[in-house]
């Protein structure tokens, strides 16, 4: 390919120059930004072509047939016109399958990157938009609605070429007998009508009925994870008719469908041998007359058949309508909002400086946070407490930017966190949060998975910080342990959440109630580690525990959304309403550990 030909671009991979493709390397772009590849349109072509091919060889096949049937009649040498006919009959046989590997082929490669898109979508969303998508709904988008909605490209095409047979068989008809064509041209409506009530009503009963499966999944995977509590409610029954009680809908909902579907089959099964009945008639009386052979004749009952098979384009309408409906689900999630990152760098060996200035988080209308002027000096600790709902991981998520804030801004080191680049920001800002998630792999694999390649020895130093070495290593392969095979308690998951957030800690590491599963002891060992061995820089700690706001440097104290005060735990010791935040009446502080390095009670050593 000669350089700078059009439709090529030149880019450097190391010290190389390589020459590509636009299409190609958008694909690889595609694939780099985990949206997959890009389904090639070839597919889609290709069921199509291989449809109208097969619908050419159907509607020549009478034509042909009759020919032949009338030289054989006379009794002369029919010539290529029986070889012909073979061939015609061979070939619709061998495109048709052909039709139907093209059609798989599309079906997966639509289905895959459809689904692709979505979950990339789900995965770079704001998490917090996507909180109105339950696991099942979720779960329910990518797989059956994003198989519905793979099948449409096929399906349209399909559908395309279902009607060029009707359409080449009445031109056919006309070519052959003008009176004929004109009574099945007669009938057409009717079935054209039937065709369009079906499509407009099967239409709203499929988004219902999507949307009333996934409600059965999202109630089903509740009870899953809501296991222990309702066999120690005693509430299985109640909540087998909880999950069960959207079936009558889905019920009644594909009842219809299939009413719909019926009908439609009914009416087109009722019109579409009426047609073939008076295209006969008409073409019986031809025939008496002179003005058509019988090989014409064969082929006139053949054409009106074909002619009125456009009523079997039921079932593909119905495939792409469904299919439109399942898209419209799984381009929700393909579209939540993300966060857009800047382009801006950190400055270098920055102290991890934090500042809220002039933020507001507004959900639903409400305001869920307001905090102006609220600063964390770079290598302190900072403790936000506050009441159930009070605001804490809504402060903590905009303090990492897993949200941005409607109004206001947060920098970081004097930087704005919407204007950071996307490896700035998730290589400074480490999260741990209460019930963390560490996917599949080993043990030293989840905690080492993050932004950026951890050693095998930080990843034990890690661990060891977080207080999790010692049940690690009982474990049956100690480090190399399959984590969903590892008997772990909520207590030791959470620490192996921990531990991946000290293995990438950076100038900022947020801990979203990160520790409430750990007794005080370990909590304290946990802090004194965290302190010892991970990498300094500021910490913000999201607490319910006196221990932890007492040994913080300074307390952001939420209520309502509103930051009530920032200062010392001892200094707000002195407020009743500070001391009830603990559950603590009297005046006594249960966690009188205000110096970094004191031990609570019970502590080992
Ligand atoms: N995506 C959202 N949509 C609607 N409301 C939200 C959303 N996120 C948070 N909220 C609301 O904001 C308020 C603060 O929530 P947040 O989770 O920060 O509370 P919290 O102080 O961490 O509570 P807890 O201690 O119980 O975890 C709550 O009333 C919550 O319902």
């Amino acid at each position: 390919m000669p350089a700078g030909a059009p439709g090529t671009v030149e880019r450097t991979e190391g010290s190389r120059l390589v020459r590509t493709t636009k299409t190609r390397l958008r694909r690889a772009r595609a694939a780099q930004d985990g949206a997959g590849p890009e389904p090639g349109r070839t597919p889609a072509a290709l069921v199509l072509l291989c449809s109208v091919a097969a619908a050419a060889t159907a509607v020549a096949q009478p034509l042909v047939l009759g020919h032949t049937l009338d030289l054989l009649l006379r009794g002369g040498d029919p010539g290529p016109w029986p070889a012909l006919s073979a061939a015609l009959l061979v070939g619709e046989v061998l495109l048709d399958s052909l039709t139907a590997l093209f059609t798989g082929r599309c079906n997966a490669g639509w289905t895959a990157s459809i689904r692709s898109r979505a979950f990339t979508g789900l995965l770079h969303g704001v998490p917090d938009r996507a909180r109105p998508y339950s696991p099942g709904d979720v779960g329910t988008r990518l797989t059956l609605n994003a198989a519905d909605a793979g099948g449409v490209p096929a399906a349209r095409a399909a559908l395309a070429a279902s009607l060029v047979t009707p359409a080449g068989a009445l031109v056919a008809l006309a070519f052959v007998d003008l009176w004929v064509a004109a009574c099945v041209l007669a009938g057409l409506p009717a079935l054209a009508l039937v065709l369009r009530a079906f499509a407009r009503d099967t239409g709203a009963s499929v988004a219902a009925y999507q949307r009333v499966q996934s409600q059965i999944a999202s109630r089903l995977l509740e009870a899953m994870e809501g296991a222990a509590t309702i066999a120690a409610a005693g509430t299985g029954a109640r909540e087998r008719r909880r999950v069960l009680a959207p079936l009558a809908e889905l019920g009644a909902l594909g009842g219809r469908m299939w009413v719909l579907h019926g009908r439609a089959l009914a009416r087109s099964g009722v019109l579409v041998p009426l047609l073939v009945l008076a295209a006969t008639a008409v073409g019986g009386v031809r025939l008496a007359s002179g003005a058509l052979s019988v090989g014409d004749l064969l082929a006139v009952c053949r054409y009106a058949q074909l002619a009125a098979g456009v009523g079997g384009a039921a079932t593909l309408l119905g495939a792409v309508v469904r299919g439109r409906r399942a898209r419209e689900r799984t381009l929700a999630l393909e579209r939540l909002p993300a966060l857009a990152y800047g382009t801006c760098d950190l400055p270098p060996d920055g102290p991890g400086d934090l500042e809220l200035c002039g933020v507001r988080v507004l959900r639903d209308g409400r305001e869920v946070l307001r905090a102006d002027g609220v600063r964390v000096p770079g290598g302190s600790t900072a403790a936000v407490v506050g009441r159930s709902g009070a605001g804490k991981s809504v402060l903590a998520a905009v303090a990492g930017r897993l949200i941005d804030p409607d109004e206001g801004h947060v920098l970081l080191d004097g930087v704005r966190l919407d204007r950071l680049g996307r490896e700035a920001l998730r290589t400074e800002i480490a999260f741990a949060f209460e019930r963390p998630v560490l996917g599949g792999g080993t043990v030293a694999e989840a905690v080492a998975a993050g932004p950026r390649h951890v050693p095998p020895e930080h990843v034990r130093r890690a661990v060891r910080a977080a207080g999790a070495d010692a049940f690690v290593r009982r474990l049956p392969r100690g480090y190399d342990t399959p984590l969903p095979s590892a008997p772990l308690s909520g207590g030791e998951y959470q620490r192996l959440g921990l531990a991946r957030a000290f293995a990438h800690a950076g100038r900022l590491l947020v801990m979203d109630d990160a520790t409430s599963s750990l007794d005080t002891a370990t909590e304290y060992e946990v802090d004194r580690a965290l302190r010892r061995s991970v990498r300094p820089g500021t910490r913000l700690v999201v607490a319910h525990r006196p221990s932890v706001a007492a040994r913080a440097d300074r307390v952001i104290w939420l209520e309502d959304g509103r930051v009530r005060a920032v200062a010392p735990h001892h200094e707000l010791w002195r407020e009743p309403d500070y001391r009830a935040l603990f559950g603590s009446g009297g005046d006594e502080d249960p966690a009188p550990h205000r110096d970094r390095g004191a031990r609570p009670e019970g502590a080992r050593s």
